[in-house]
């Protein structure tokens, strides 16, 4: 049989910004494969293009020219409208600052992506006491943002991220506003999302601790991606 194909395929990526009469080429014949169930850290200086990167893998954005394809789909081809629509169904966003309703509470935050989706409300039920069961807030899920701690505030990030079932898991800094502790905990959740529901999960960080949690590490550097040499197993052998 022949080895499945990645989940996600990008092919000879160019994405370039304008800013005045400046053009600013971030992204350039950028190639990357990422498999079904895996856990990749993208890192590199500010302002290398990892959010960009990140956005475009996640149909927010639309590349200058080059392919992606994610699944089936080749999302490089699609209008705004048709990746707006399998954006909703196929990629779970987690962000640095969550990004939470604040007059919602947690249940009515991780519902939100569904009332997207034609689904009755008992199935939407179904789907969120799922998820918040799966990020450990079930006893929490009537509390509304400020009344949680910034590790539940992400968590319940996540549960709305995974509440559609999507395949794809993008995660911009998504340890970036915590401290310590409840940083391991959303790491040791995202990992489990990967073992248990086979998530493919994509995260930009800064942070070389949160990276080491992933299975490969890539570096952006100017303008393509390289693996992260400092942590390759065959470079870090003890002397
Ligand atoms: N919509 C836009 N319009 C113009 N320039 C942009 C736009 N989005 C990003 N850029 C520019 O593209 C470059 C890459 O930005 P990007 O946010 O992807 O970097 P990053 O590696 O994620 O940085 P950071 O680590 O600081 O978040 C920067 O020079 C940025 O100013």
């Amino acid at each position: 049989m022949p080895p499945e194909q990645p989940l996600v395929q990008v092919r000879n990526l160019y994405k370039s910004f304008s800013r005045g009469s400046e053009t600013i080429d971030v992204l350039q014949d950028l190639n990357l494969d990422v498999g079904h169930a895996e856990f990749l850290a993208l890192m590199g200086p500010s302002g290398s293009g990892k959010t960009t990167l990140l956005n475009l893998i996640a149909g927010l954005d639309q590349p200058t020219s080059g392919t992606i394809i994610v699944g089936d789909q080749v999302i490089s081809e699609m209008s705004e409208s048709e990746l707006a629509r399998w954006r909703t169904r196929h990629v779970g966003f987690v962000f640095q600052f969550y990004y939470l309703l604040p007059v919602l509470t947690a249940y009515e935050n991780v519902e939100l992506p569904l009332l997207l989706l034609p689904l009755s409300r008992q199935q939407r039920r179904k789907q969120v006491e799922t998820a918040l069961d799966l990020v450990g807030l079930s006893n929490r899920m009537h509390h509304r943002p400020g009344q949680l701690s910034g590790g539940q505030q992400q968590r319940v990030g996540i549960a709305r991220a995974i509440v559609t079932d999507p395949e794809l898991i993008v995660a911009d800094e998504p340890t970036g506003d915590l401290d310590t502790r409840s940083a391991h905990e959303i790491l040791t959740l995202l990992e489990t999302l990967r073992a248990q529901l086979g998530k493919t999960i994509i995260m930009v960080t800064h942070d070389p601790k949160a990276a080491a949690r992933a299975q490969r590490v890539l570096h952006l550097e100017k303008g393509q991606l390289v693996l992260d040499t400092a942590a390759s197993p065959l470079l870090t052998a003890e002397a």
